[in-house]
């Protein structure tokens, strides 16, 4: 079994990773922390956990007992894991970051971002992108920190790579239109959260300028190996959970003969084996609720008018493919266990 501590359980990702666990049959969540509800049992603050985790309450983060784990996610906000990983890496234990923390290459491009000097900016060289689909196992396996990519960044990332690696799209004019979940916002209390607020309208938001920016544009130019212009808007929407992105390329002039099969067969080929992948039919339209619970990211294909633009329809949740499955689907390469092992449970639908 794999001794796991979870630092920042209280909030959405925290209690995300604990369901996943529970079914998860070589994971033992042994600590959990929170400094404000420290002494309170997990089950007594989430009901739907009852029966799976009797004894186990949030204490306080104690470096020394998180380096008793053999690896310890931190579902923190940004700059908290820079404080603590060095430390846990010296005691052997391994670090799945679900923050933003180790996402960005460069410590002076984060801190422009994150409007913070990064904290551990040795700790980058080593740091691994995990985006399994897209990053080579062995990578994954051999990682001792692993930097768990943002929720819009993997469902545009997944929803792009095969056109781009392919080189059949041009690499500027990239249009990401992206809506998410109101969860994305985490639980810690902001006025746009609230029902009143959010429900019942949509509105774009960081219209150029969100941080998930860099992030997507330094993975989508690794698979391009080139730099790329991407417009990214991100919308909040009246639902919970989910994340819904429509991506817009246009076909450079060499492939506009590319017919529809040859672009499904390109996602089919790219995806083979990918568990974590589900490739739709050409021109269906993947809904948000089908992924909802599960660690799918969901795709589709359209080509409107059959012109040179391709419209790409991505779906995640934003709470398990986007975050918390995604970490775990980690742990599962680093130790060795099937990549999907207790990741298999279909969406919720309704
Ligand atoms: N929500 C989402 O859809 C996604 C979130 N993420 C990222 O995952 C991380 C967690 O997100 P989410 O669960 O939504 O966040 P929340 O705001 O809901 O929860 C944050 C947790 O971190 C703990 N915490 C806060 N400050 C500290 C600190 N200084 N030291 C130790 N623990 C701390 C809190 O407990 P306490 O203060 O009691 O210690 C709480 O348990 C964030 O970085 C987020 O950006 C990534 C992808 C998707
Ligand atoms: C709806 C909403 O507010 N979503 C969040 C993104 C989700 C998130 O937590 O971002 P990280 O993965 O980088 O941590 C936002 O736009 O800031």
């Amino acid at each position: 079994m794999v001794k796991i501590g979870i630092v920042g359980g209280t909030g959405y990702t925290g209690v995300e990773l604990l369901r996943l666990l529970a079914q998860h049959p070589q994971a033992e969540v042994v600590l959990i922390t929170s400094r404000s509800d420290a002494g309170t049992r997990v089950e007594d603050m989430y009901p739907n956990l009852r029966g799976h985790y009797p004894d186990l309450l949030f204490s306080e983060p104690n470096v020394e007992r998180m380096g008793q784990c053999d690896v310890v996610f931190f579902a923190t906000p940004h700059g908290v894991a820079h404080s603590m990983a060095q430390a846990l890496l010296d005691t052997g234990t391994r670090v799945i970051d679900l923050s933003a923390d180790f996402r960005l290459r460069d410590a002076d491009e984060w801190a422009e971002w994150y409007g913070q000097p990064h904290g551990a900016p040795e700790l980058l060289s080593e740091a691994v992108y995990g985006l399994p689909e897209l990053v080579d196992h062995q990578r994954i396996q051999q990682a001792r920190l692993i930097a768990v990519p943002g929720c819009y960044p993997t469902s545009v990332q997944l929803g792009l790579a095969p056109l781009l690696e392919a080189g059949w799209i041009h690499t500027d004019g990239i249009i990401a239109d992206c809506k998410s979940g109101v969860s994305g916002a985490g639980r810690t209390a902001k006025l746009g959260s609230l029902l009143c607020e959010a429900g019942e309208s949509m509105k774009a938001y960081s219209v150029g300028c969100h941080r998930h920016h860099p992030e997507i544009t330094q993975g989508l130019s690794d698979v391009a190996g080139q730099a790329v212009g991407l417009t990214f808007v991100p919308h909040l929407t009246p639902m919970i959970r989910g994340i819904h992105s429509t991506l817009y390329v246009r076909l450079t002039a060499d492939n506009l003969k590319r017919n529809d099969v040859e672009i499904q067969q390109l996602y089919t080929a790219r995806y083979d084996k990918m568990p974590c992948v589900d490739l739709m039919p050409w021109g269906a339209c993947p809904e948000t609720r089908s992924v909802r619970g599960s660690n799918l990211c969901r795709i589709a294909l359209h080509r409107p008018q059959n012109s040179d633009l391709l419209v790409i329809l991505s779906v995640i949740d934003n709470l398990v493919k986007g975050a918390s499955g995604q970490a775990i689907q980690n742990m599962n390469l680093m130790f060795g266990f099937d990549e999907s092992l207790g990741l298999t449970a279909p969406g919720l639908m309704p």
